[in-house]
């Protein structure tokens, strides 16, 4: 791959352990008298510093798979390695508490794991000036944009410091526009933290504008079904020749996948 960019780094450097080993994964939820298999032999692994975007029929345990990555709930089969890193989490909805700053809202996981107050300022107005909301640190979340509310939502977080970060379509109920500046500012704060990053998305072109790497699940009970790498140059364009190339393919390969399975 040929890294155009200054501002990123080069992706093909050889790491010797996985950020994530995801190993013959399976989860069933419910009992015998209703049982859902919501994924069925997942095996996946991710590099450090690695950005692996997952794709997916709605339903087909995309989130159930970060969930379980993150610690939330244990798989009913199968192994997951974190090399014992806790990985953080974050969703499509900022779940600001809107009684709080922008400014403490960020400093909320550090208050809750005992950070002393001063330290935990100086950590806010940081992450606060990586996602360009310093100015906004005394507002409540209702004083801002949606674009806005998940910029907070990701400093807070960035505070936990984990080299892992799980993104659960944390973009998804934004408008395009502000999709697409938020793409570039996601590709940058993962490349200056030299972070590992979980992407799960329904929209394909978004996966193939962040990604180093498309994973395909199947419809429910979801499987890998189809790997793809992307290998053009970063920084990319959403609406680049390249990004609706491979966009295109990975619909047709989901729109099979889907039909395969009538939903
Ligand atoms: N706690 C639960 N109890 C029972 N069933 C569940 C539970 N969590 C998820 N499921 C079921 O597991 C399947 C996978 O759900 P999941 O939310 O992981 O899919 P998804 O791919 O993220 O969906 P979407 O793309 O629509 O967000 C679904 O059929 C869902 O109803």
């Amino acid at each position: 791959m040929t890294v155009t960019s200054t501002q990123v780094r080069p992706r093909d450097e050889k790491v010797a352990s996985p950020a994530v080993h995801i190993a013959g994964v399976g989860k069933a939820f419910g009992n015998r008298a209703g049982r859902v298999v919501a994924l069925d032999g997942i095996s996946l692994t991710v590099q450090p510093g690695e950005f692996v975007c997952l794709v997916g029929a709605s339903g087909c345990g995309k989130s159930t798979l970060l969930s379980l990555v993150a610690g939330l709930d244990k798989p009913t089969s199968g192994t997951i390695d974190t090399g014992g890193v806790a990985a953080a989490l974050m969703f499509q909805e900022p779940g600001l508490m809107p009684w709080l700053t922008v400014s403490a809202n960020v400093e909320l996981p550090m208050r809750l794991h005992g950070v002393g107050r001063d330290e935990r300022r100086a950590r806010a107005r940081e992450l606060l000036e990586t996602v360009h909301l310093l100015d906004f640190a005394g507002k409540r979340p209702h004083e801002l944009s949606g674009g806005m509310r998940q910029r907070v939502a990701l400093a807070r977080v960035l505070a936990s410091n984990s080299p892992v970060l799980l993104m659960d379509e944390p973009f998804g109920a934004l408008d395009a526009m502000t999709r697409d500046v938020l793409h570039d500012e996601i590709e940058r704060i993962w490349s200056e933290r030299n972070l590992t990053v979980l992407f799960v998305t329904h929209n394909v072109r978004e996966a193939a504008r962040l990604g180093d790497r498309i994973v395909l699940l199947s419809s429910r009970p979801g499987r890998v079904v189809e790997e793809f790498a992307v290998d053009y140059s970063r920084p990319r364009r959403i609406d680049s020749p390249e990004v609706s190339q491979l966009a295109a393919k990975v619909t047709d390969r989901l729109r099979e996948e889907v039909r395969r399975h009538g939903r």
